[in-house]
């Protein structure tokens, strides 16, 4: 062990951390948002398992009682052991800085479990958890990740109710032990943060992690948060369960997913109707989904049945170029509806206010998805549609406004900046950029060296589009928020294994949005 001098001290939240000055175990400052982020939604989630487990128990202790059992909230206490509580699986803590953090800031805590396969690492964590005072609800183990997870499934009575993993990099060798030591309703906390491998950089790679091929397009970001639930819908059908999001998310350089795994074999079938193939144009980037199968239910029975494909001709009908084929990707939805506003309301106490460093940000995240289309999977950005066909920018609200005029729905992502979720078709959207490009015409050069450009410019337009210049894309609820983080700190970028630096980028700012267009640093 390191002599006190060479350790630097650190507080976040609640807790006060040492770490050693050379850094051989993980602290990362620039996952404070991820740590406060799944605080808040432990503390949610941790009163809504706590009134499910006291209706269980007055169901066993009277069973004549019917299934509209009423539970008077209760307040939860933070930092002592509640009977009914949460047990929580940290399987890969470092520091222990995170399930310290659980320790103090999650009400309704039974026991939290606090696993790394590095000595040192564990060393370290003991000396945290005694000076942070919270041995009574912190346990260390020093084992693979997996062989704790696997134990509790096999030798232990109960399961844990949260299971926390958060590697460097991905995750999924973790995923099978993970969802079999879960008891029913647990949640799921899943970290991934090898986005090059899941935004397409390498999507040979990513088969080979994620059993699906990722795709380079505009919507990279979710389609990797997309990926992602697809692997883990994949690993909990094999055990005749399945995953419900309550929250995913894109942000800085990783996903993160907050997922509730519930046991249906039933369930596990119509999975194939939210699981789909991508087909992404080589040409205009537009993308169509192929879902694996169709379940719909009638009164009594749910139909399964496959559906004829490819969705696409050979040729894109835009522009003509072929198709690359990608996936296979979750198509449901990426959030709780239910879950997101009482997650948003937490964040608007004083509470929260005071606790979190990072409420700004998450109170704008938590906004922006909550406007979300949520049966919209994936997503357009204006400068890539306005960069295919090679014309002058376009701002975010007329184009919005175009669409909205046009009849069809439109929301924004909180994956990335001048995002455009709609239920129009692509012929719409084009027609939008042709009705924009009579006003700011492509210079002829321009449209010579592309074909992309020409094949779709060659074709009128057929819908009327009005831009409206005073149309604003950010709902008053959310003006002022913080909705995307441009500027990231000094060392931003996932840690490594055995090496603590991280990239440098820029310097430390938040992006504030009075309006949609432009971002003031
Ligand atoms: C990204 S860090 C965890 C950071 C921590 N969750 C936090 O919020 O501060 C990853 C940790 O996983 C540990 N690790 C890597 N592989 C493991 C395995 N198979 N089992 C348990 N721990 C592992 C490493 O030693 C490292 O401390
Ligand atoms: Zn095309």
């Amino acid at each position: 062990m390191e002599s006190l001098s060479e350790f630097m001290e650190i507080t976040e939240g609640k807790a006060k951390i040492r770490v050693p000055r050379s850094s051989k175990v993980f602290y990362n400052p620039v996952q404070e948002f991820n740590r406060d982020l799944s605080i808040a939604v432990l503390s949610v989630f941790s009163e809504i398992h706590h009134s499910e487990k006291l209706k269980t128990r007055k169901r066993q202790r009277s069973p004549n009682v019917n299934d509209t059992i009423e539970i008077e909230p209760v307040k939860l206490e933070i930092g002592t052991q509640t009977e009914l509580g949460l047990e929580i699986l940290e399987a890969l803590a470092a520091t222990g800085l995170r399930a310290i953090r659980y320790a103090l800031e999650v009400p309704g805590v039974k026991q939290i479990y606090a696993n790394d396969i590095s000595k040192t690492a564990v060393q370290i964590m003991n000396q945290n958890i005694e000076e942070n005072n919270v041995k009574h609800l912190v346990t260390s183990t020093l084992y693979d990740a997996a062989h704790v997870m696997r134990k509790r499934q096999f030798e232990s009575e109960t399961k844990f109710d949260v299971v926390d993993l958060d590697p460097y990099g991905c995750p999924t060798n973790l995923l099978d032990p993970a969802v079999c030591s879960l008891a029913d309703n647990g949640l799921l906390l899943v970290t991934c943060t090898d986005m090059a491998v899941l935004a397409g950089n390498t999507p040979e790679s990513c088969y080979a992690k994620y059993g699906s091929i990722s795709l380079r397009s505009p919507a990279c970001h979710e389609m990797a948060l997309r990926i992602v639930l697809h692997t883990i819908t994949n690993v909990c059908t094999r055990y005749g369960r399945y995953m419900e999001p309550l929250l995913s998310i894109s942000a800085d350089f990783y996903i993160r997913v907050f997922v509730v795994i519930r046991t249906s074999p039933f369930m596990c079938k119509s999975m194939s109707s939210k699981i789909s193939t991508v087909y992404k144009c080589r040409g205009c980037n537009m993308t169509t989904l192929l879902p694996l199968g169709s379940a719909k239910s009638d009164s009594k029975n749910m139909k399964f049945t496959l559906l004829s494909g490819p969705p696409v001709d050979k040729k894109c009908e835009h522009c003509g170029f072929p198709h690359l084929v990608g996936g296979p990707i979750w198509t449901g939805p990426l959030y709780n509806t239910e879950f997101l506003s009482r997650l948003s309301n937490y964040m608007k106490t004083e509470e929260a206010e005071k606790k979190f460093n990072t409420v700004r940000r998450m109170r704008g995240m938590l906004g922006m998805m909550q406007e979300e289309l949520q049966d919209i999977p994936l997503y357009y950005t204006v400068p890539s549609l306005t960069n295919t066909v090679h014309c002058e920018a376009m701002p975010l609200r007329y184009f919005f406004s175009a669409l909205v005029g046009a009849g069809y729905r439109v929301s924004s992502s909180h994956c990335a900046q001048n995002s455009v979720k709609t239920d129009a078709p692509q012929s719409v959207v084009w027609d939008v950029i042709r009705t924009w490009v009579q006003t700011h015409p492509v210079s002829e050069k321009r449209l010579q060296n592309s074909v992309t450009a020409r094949s779709i410019l060659s074709k009128q337009s057929m819908t009327e589009i009005i831009f409206d210049k005073k149309y604003n894309t950010v709902p008053k609820s959310l003006q002022g928020l913080v909705r995307y983080q441009q500027n990231p700190a000094p060392y931003w970028g996932p840690g490594t294994k055995g090496n603590s630096k991280q990239k440098v980028i820029l310097s430390a700012t938040e992006v504030e949005c009075e309006t949609d267009i432009k971002c003031s640093k």
